[in-house]
């Protein structure tokens, strides 16, 4: 039997997907479930690159497959499933072998996991990937972390098998430890953010101008064609256009507006609030599924408030007015995810590479979209900068913002929610406000707590003459 030269564990929807894209490109790969009949299905669907897979039913058959030194690939759900696997293979590998989690896992748990294969001895890299099934068939993009010599040792496998940007691999190792899984987990929760954005502009289209699901998709459509050209403006084209076949209905209104989510969001979020570096287009996101979920409070809300009127009087927005928001919106909360990227990295010992990790993301991965070029290029100047003040985006701001706020005071006054792109213009006014309101804040924490506060007029620290009222 020819030895592979990688493996793979969890022969799920992703894991399936990649295996076949390795072949595919070449490799020869041993494949294993823990469900083994799984194993036999994947295979008798593998067609003629059954020819270059190994199925393995048993993880000693599975490790004995593979060429020394040995390169494993973990497809699992994060956390437990992860945990059991690493412990299942240290005892059957070397001190040559590679475990690559290639799931999405917390970068937390990477870190640890990272330092406990440098003490146990089985070398470790945490890689992100994304694209969903179809990405990984045929070229996800690879946000590699860890060791940089093992990430050289199997690059050129993930190089091969990733998407390809005008002939550039979307793969590229980010930096040690877990720098991969926590830059996927930030483009997660640019994807909640941005899907929120497009759902909530789709909340306008149906309930505030009537439009059908059809109608929907045909504007995303033609929004896909302009600035907004990206891979989720073109899926939500092709959702609402989608009909149920057993209904005949659109399939939008035959599906629940009760969104799942597995932690990317949420670790994003965590994340940014130990750094202090504000997501709030991100947060909102997070927070909308989580309302999203709670479908029976919204149901009592209804029945106690009534449901708010939505629909706006003709010619209250234009199909333009809700591109320029989102125009405006989006570059808020792709800001808002590279400035934690920016600010993280420090505090983690990585030097996270900014303009590459925009290219990395031009292809293959859900929130891939033309923007990202630009947003690299902005990046490649001044990586550390927010973009809004990228001289490319600040004008892109400029001529969008308006817009921006047109959309959310119709959506204030018509009871059409929108947290998102609320925040996107919240977080806008707050960072073009050279005088806020947080001398308020700290007059309120030195009356409380004797915190103490700056004056506008003299350094060092002061108190009130607060006295007792
Ligand atoms: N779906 C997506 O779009 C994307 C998913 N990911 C990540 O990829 C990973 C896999 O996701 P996906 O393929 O969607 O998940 P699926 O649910 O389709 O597949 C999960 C796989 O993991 C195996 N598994 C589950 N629990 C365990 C366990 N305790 N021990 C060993 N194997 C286990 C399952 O085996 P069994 O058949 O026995 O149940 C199955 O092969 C996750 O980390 C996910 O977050 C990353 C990017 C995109
Ligand atoms: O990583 C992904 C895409 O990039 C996965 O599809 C992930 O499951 C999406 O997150 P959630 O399930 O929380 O919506």
């Amino acid at each position: 039997m020819d030895l592979s030269e990688i493996g793979l564990i969890g022969l799920g929807t992703m894991g399936a997907a990649l295996s076949l894209n390795i072949a595919e490109k070449g490799f020869r790969i041993s494949v294993f479930n823990r469900t083994v009949s799984r194993v036999d299905g994947f295979l008798a669907e593998a067609g003629p690159l059954a020819e270059r897979i190994t199925p393995t039913r048993s993880l000693e058959d599975f490790v004995a497959s593979l060429a020394e030194p040995r390169a494993i690939i973990l497809m699992v759900p994060a956390g437990e499933a992860v945990e059991a696997q690493i412990a299942a293979l240290r005892p059957l590998l070397g001190p040559d072998d590679l475990i690559i989690d290639a799931g999405n896992a917390n970068f937390h748990d990477t870190n640890r996991r990272a330092a406990e294969a440098v003490a146990q001895g089985v070398p470790y890299l945490g890689i992100g990937v994304s694209g969903g099934e179809e990405g990984a068939r045929h070229g996800p993009s690879i946000m590699g972390g860890g060791d940089r010599a093992n990430w050289d040792r199997v690059s050129h496998i993930l190089e091969a098998i990733s998407a390809k940007y005008e002939g550039e691999p979307c793969a590229t190792w980010m930096g040690e430890g877990g720098a991969g899984h926590f830059v996927k987990t930030v483009h997660n929760g640019i994807e909640y953010a941005d899907m929120q954005l497009i759902a909530e502009t789709y909340g306008v289209l149906r309930d505030g101008m009537g439009l059908s699901a059809a109608e929907c998709g045909e504007v995303f459509g033609r929004w896909n064609d302009g600035p907004l050209r990206s891979y989720l403006v073109e899926i939500s084209a092709r959702v609402s256009a989608a009909l149920d076949p057993e209904t005949g209905s659109p399939m939008l209104d035959v599906i629940l507006d009760r969104a799942g989510q597995k932690g990317t969001g949420r670790w994003t979020v965590i994340e940014s609030q130990q750094v202090g570096a504000p997501v709030p287009v991100i947060e909102a996101a997070v927070a909308a599924r989580n309302l999203s979920a709670a479908l029976e409070t919204r149901r009592a809300g209804q029945e106690l408030f009534g449901a708010a009127p939505q629909s706006l009087p003709d010619g209250t927005l234009s199909l333009d007015d809700l591109e320029a928001a989102m125009i405006a919106g989006k570059i808020m909360c792709y800001a808002q995810g590279f400035d934690l990227l920016a600010r993280t990295g420090a505090q983690h010992g990585w030097a996270l590479p900014m303009p590459e990790i925009a290219e990395v993301w031009r292809e293959g991965c859900i929130i891939r979209s033309d923007m990202l070029n630009d947003m690299a290029a902005a990046l490649r100047g001044e990586p550390e900068r927010n973009l809004i003040f990228a001289d490319y985006f600040a004008d892109l701001v400029a001529r969008n913002h308006g817009a921006l706020r047109k959309v959310v005071s119709t959506g204030a006054l018509h009871g059409l929610p929108m947290p998102a792109l609320s925040a996107a213009l919240s977080y806008f006014d707050m960072i073009r406000t050279e005088r806020s309101t947080a001398n308020m804040l700290q007059a309120q924490r030195d009356f409380f707590g004797a915190h103490g506060f700056e004056r506008i007029d003299a350094a060092g620290a002061h108190h009130g003459p607060w006295g007792s009222s």
